[in-house]
Order: C-alpha cells, then sequence, then structure tokens
C-alpha cells in the first residue's frame, strides 16, 4: 500500500522558491498499477523521485507499506527515462545488479535470472552489452532488473517514449505479462493517453504547475481481455483526452 497525504514540495533557484507539486493526497493498494498523466514541467518526475527515495525533503507524508521511504528497508525499483542500464556491463550483469547491489555482494539466483530472460524474450542476448540492443532490448532489460528485485514498489518514468508504436505496444504486453505474474505495485509516468489507459488501474490526471490532482479515475478496462482494439477503449482515451484538453488550459 502506497499512502501519500498532503504532500507538497518547493524547489530553490537562485534564491527564488517556487512550488512544484502542491497538496498531492494519493493511495495505491498493494499490487495495483497507476498511471499519471500531467503537463510538462508539472512535478512528475519529481514525484517519482521522493517515491524512490532520491528526494528527501518535502512536506507531508509518503508511506509505503506505512512506513516512510526508506530505500534501506523498502525494496524500490527504479526505472528512469534512460533505462539506467550501465553501458560496461552485459545484459546479465546488468540484470542482477540491483539484487547484487540491495543484498550486497550476494550472487544472482540463476534459476530466476533465466526465467525472467525467457519471458522478457532475452534469450540469447545475456552477454551482449547495452550498446548492442535496441531501445526495446534495452528496456526488457530495465525491466527484468526492477523484477528480479521484487520491488515492493516499481516505478518507470516514461518508460516506453523512446520506442515506436508497434515495440511500444510490445513491451506494453510483456509489462502486463510480468506484472500479472508477479503482481508487483507500480506507479508508471506517461504522456500517452493510451498508454495510460492501457497500464493503469488508476490513472491520475495531475494540473500544469504547481502540480495538483485534478482528477482520479478508477479505470473500468484496466487487465480486460484484448481491450486495445475495442470501442469502450477508444471512447474512454477520447473522454480522458478531453478531459485533460480542459484541466490544462484552465
Ligand atoms: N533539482 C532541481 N532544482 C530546481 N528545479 C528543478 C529541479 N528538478 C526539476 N526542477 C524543476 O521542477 C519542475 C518540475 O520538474 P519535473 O522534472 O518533476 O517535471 P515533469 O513533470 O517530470 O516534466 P517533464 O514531463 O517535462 O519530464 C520543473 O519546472 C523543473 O524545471
Amino acid at each position: 500500500m502506497i499512502q501519500i497525504h498532503d504532500l507538497n514540495i518547493s524547489y530553490q533557484s537562485e534564491e527564488v522558491g517556487y512550488e512544484v507539486l502542491k497538496n498531492i493526497n494519493l493511495e495505491l493498494a498493494a499490487g495495483e498499477t497507476c498511471a499519471i498523466i500531467g503537463p510538462s514541467g508539472c512535478g512528475k518526475s519529481t514525484l517519482l523521485k521522493i517515491l524512490a527515495g532520491i528526494i528527501t525533503r518535502f512536506d507531508g507524508s509518503v508511506l509505503i507499506k506505512g512506513q516512510p521511504v526508506n530505500p534501506k528497508q523498502q525494496i524500490i525499483g527504479f526505472i528512469p527515462q534512460n533505462y539506467g542500464l550501465l553501458p560496461w556491463k552485459n545484459i546479465a550483469e546488468n540484470i542482477c545488479l540491483g539484487i547484487k547491489i540491495k543484498n550486497k555482494r550476494q550472487s544472482c539466483d540463476e534459476d530466476k535470472l533465466s526465467g525472467l530472460v525467457q519471458l522478457l524474450g532475452l534469450s540469447g542476448l545475456e552477454k551482449r552489452y547495452p550498446g548492442e540492443l535496441s531501445g526495446g532490448q534495452q528496456q526488457r532489460v530495465a525491466l527484468a532488473r526492477a523484477f528480479l528485485l521484487h520491488p515492493d514498489l516499481l516505478l518507470m518514468d516514461e518508460p516506453f517514449s523512446a520506442l515506436d508504436a508497434m515495440t511500444r505496444e510490445e513491451i506494453q504486453n510483456v509489462f502486463l505479462d510480468v506484472w500479472r505474474k508477479h503482481s508487483v505495485s507500480t506507479i508508471l509516468v506517461t504522456h500517452h493517453v493510451e498508454e495510460a489507459v492501457y497500464l493503469g488501474r488508476k490513472i491520475v490526471i495531475l494540473s500544469a504547475a504547481p502540480g495538483t490532482v485534478s482528477k482520479i479515475i478508477d479505470n473500468p478496462l484496466f487487465g480486460v481481455e484484448g481491450i486495445r482494439n475495442r470501442q469502450d477503449f477508444f471512447q474512454l482515451c477520447l473522454e480522458l483526452r478531453k478531459t485533460i484538453k480542459e484541466d490544462w488550459s484552465k
């Protein structure tokens, strides 16, 4: 369970302070997915960094499983926009990196590693380096690393934005397949309405800066088989687009 109550944060730049997130209240049940949509600069990445424990100075409370965010106590998987792979480590080493850091030099569970490699379609690529993979393959490696950790919370910052439309859909399906098996609480930031409707059990619309929660939608279409090609999917995307347009033009 993730609980965010009365979260406020300001940045200070050249002695001028400005609010970035204002009065954010949000709850996410264990194993739920939540998609966050908001205009550029409204504080989405800042929110993820707070949840990841990277930013620690803010007002309000942010709890993971009832405890304040603390990466030493909770397992938090964070996939940044550039996937965060180390170019000098091969794919198997990159996937195991998170678990090795977490468990302080313990080796990786080979069975779990090969299970995830297979599930994510990375078989045969283990010895290659990130620079030798396509964007979609690198994205899968980042997902494998995050899922191997069995995180209490998985955070993804515009995870599929660099992929072409077809690869994006394929990786979204791969994500859902792995998520179904591991049911990890996940928060993802996206600029794509379709992605939010496809991947978010909950959809949160943030206003322009300073970001406030404009709307939280309990997505009735999340997880429905073959939903991408159904009329009600297009309809919900259309409605969401209209809401966002009205909200962001305020
Ligand atoms: N370390 C920092 N110091 C000062 N200001 C910052 C810092 N990081 C981000 N900002 C500012 O805070 C605001 C929110 O940034 P953030 O990256 O969280 O937005 P975002 O919604 O993720 O944007 P985008 O969609 O463009 O990635 C922006 O105005 C940004 O310039």
